[in-house]
């Protein structure tokens, strides 16, 4: 984002003042749709940076829209001011904010506020907070005003690990510019903030784009691009055949739920491989789906009829299975792997050498740390998936709130959709089906898993509009409408 910033204010009419304001415009914008009620009490902290300047312009901005009570803070611990900062502050001036300065925590025992700006320190952060600057955040928090935070909380690092013990700002919502901070994307930033929104300032957009990153956040043009739509003339077999190896005496919902959604995500063919007890299930279910009876005897014959194979759903951990999953590996073909198929790996490491190169494997956290080691954060989590995922030539889909697809040639891709009124179980057994569904169509592993993840995500976007839970079978039956949707913004 530095380096953006500086190519936008070098190579167009912006000049840093200019992109300042931009950001403080683009930050009141959004402030003021949460916060319409002029009349409450508003202090804005600003450091002497550039972080600062943005806390100026914005009290400048919101006093000029009609917010009547707003007091700047401007906390000088001697540190040297930015020369944005300085141009901002005589901007001030001319306003009705009234101004303090605070030197020391002496100078804050009577604020009271109903919200709080925070524009302490932003991007800049080059340590955790110590001192006076602790101190001060922790004064703020006790508050209890609503913390709104500029670009980033004061004390949380945008990128990297993050320390175990976190001192900093604890945000309602931050509004952040131009792209959201990696980290952002990890369970450990909800203590940061709970909220976060993304807001554009005009920095120079195709320079954005040809900045080397392994970073990428799935936007819905990424799923319109990938998305192919049925050809006339086509018929079943256009659209490849599915096995879905699932399911166990008390998991058949398992593989009914895959299953369910290969067939909703468009295979040709699915042809459900589980035990001869699903049979009744499966037909009064899904009389689409084919049966495959499995026993501990029972063998693939033909594989090379599938194109696509998913293995793993509530298949239960077993000496059987372990065999099975060997004999997948033999026929050197790219499987989705999920849950005990990955933990079967996870009990025998030596395996996983085996994988056939582009497979997909789904681990959620507790999958992820069983079969590469326990990891106490999520930067080193995504890291280690990140390495596994060029090691093994394998597509990792690291499943979270925000799902992480690493590809093999290192780039990891972020899937923003989906809400808590997933968090049920089977989510993964259909997200498995619908991976499995577009390797079907041919598409490749690593379109399957972003096209998967957005829609799976988007589907129960949909749903919770009008739910409070959604239930994986709700998902599955949604996949087609969002992929309907989708194919209508093809040109
Ligand atoms: N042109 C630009 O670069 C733009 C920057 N913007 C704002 O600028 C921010 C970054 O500004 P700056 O680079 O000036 O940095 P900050 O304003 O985030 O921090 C200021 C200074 O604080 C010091 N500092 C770092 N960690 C500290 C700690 N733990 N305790 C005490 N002091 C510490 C550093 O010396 C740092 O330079 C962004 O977050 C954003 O808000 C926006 O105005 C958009 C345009």
């Amino acid at each position: 984002m530095r380096k953006a910033d500086e190519f936008t204010i070098a190579n167009t009419p912006i000049t840093s003042i200019h992109l300042m304001e931009n950001a403080a415009e683009a930050f009141v914008k959004s402030f003021s749709k949460d916060e319409g009620d002029e009349n409450k009490n508003i202090a804005v902290f600003c450091g002497k940076g550039n972080n600062g300047g943005d806390g100026l312009a914005i009290a400048r901005i919101l006093s000029s829209s009609g917010y009547q009570n707003i007091k700047v803070y401007v906390v000088d611990f001697g540190k040297k001011q930015s020369d944005d900062f300085a141009i901002n502050l005589q901007r001030l001036a001319g306003t009705k904010c009234k101004k303090y300065t605070i030197n020391s925590l002496i100078d804050v025992k009577n604020i009271t506020a109903d919200i709080v700006i925070d524009a302490i320190l932003g991007s800049g952060l080059n340590k955790p907070l110590t001192g006076d600057f602790a101190k001060l955040v922790q004064f703020i928090n006790a508050l209890k005003a609503k913390i709104y935070a500029v670009d980033v909380p004061t004390g949380f690092f945008a990128d990297g690990i993050l320390p175990k013990e976190y001192n900093g700002i604890l945000a309602y919502k931050t509004i952040c510019f131009q792209r959201p901070k990696i980290n952002f994307f990890f369970p450990e930033s909800i203590t940061a903030t709970e909220n976060f929104e993304v807001v554009n300032i005009g920095l120079n957009e195709n320079f954005i784009q040809q900045q080397h990153s392994d970073f990428y956040v799935i936007e819905r043009s990424d799923a319109v691009k990938i998305l192919q739509p049925r050809k006339r003339f086509s018929h079943k077999g256009s659209y490849g055949h599915a096995l879905i190896i699932a399911g166990n005496t008390n998991t058949m919902g398992a593989a009914l739920l895959c299953s369910m959604a290969c067939l909703h995500a468009g295979a040709g063919l699915t042809t459900a491989y589980i035990p001869e007890t699903g049979l009744v299930a499966l037909n009064t279910l899904l009389p689409e789906v084919m049966f495959l009876p499995r026993d501990e005897y029972s063998r693939i014959e033909n594989p090379s009829k599938y194109q696509a194979i998913a293995v793993g759903p509530g298949l239960g951990i077993s000496e059987v299975n372990e065999k099975l999953l060997e004999r997948l590996f033999d026929f050197e073909k790219p499987l989705v792997i999920d849950a005990d198929a990955i933990n079967i790996l996870g009990e025998n490491p030596d395996l996983c050498s085996r994988i056939p190169k582009n497979s997909i494997l789904t681990p959620h956290i507790k999958e992820f740390d069983r079969l590469f080691g326990k990891h106490d954060n999520w930067w080193d989590r995504v890291q280690t998936a990140r390495k596994q995922a060029e090691k093994l030539e394998v597509v990792i889909l690291l499943k979270n709130q925000y799902s992480f697809v690493c590809a093999p040639n290192g780039k990891v891709y972020i899937n923003e959709t989906g809400n808590p009124a997933m968090a049920q179980g089977g989510m993964g057994d259909v997200l498995t089906g619908i991976i499995a569904s577009f390797i079907a169509q041919s598409y490749s592993s690593v379109d399957a898993s972003i096209l998967a993840c957005y829609i799976h995500g988007k589907a129960g976007d949909t749903l919770a509009k009008n739910n409070i839970v959604v239930t994986a079978s709700n998902v599955a039956n949604e996949i087609s409408h969002e992929l309907k949707n989708l194919i209508c913004f093809k040109k």
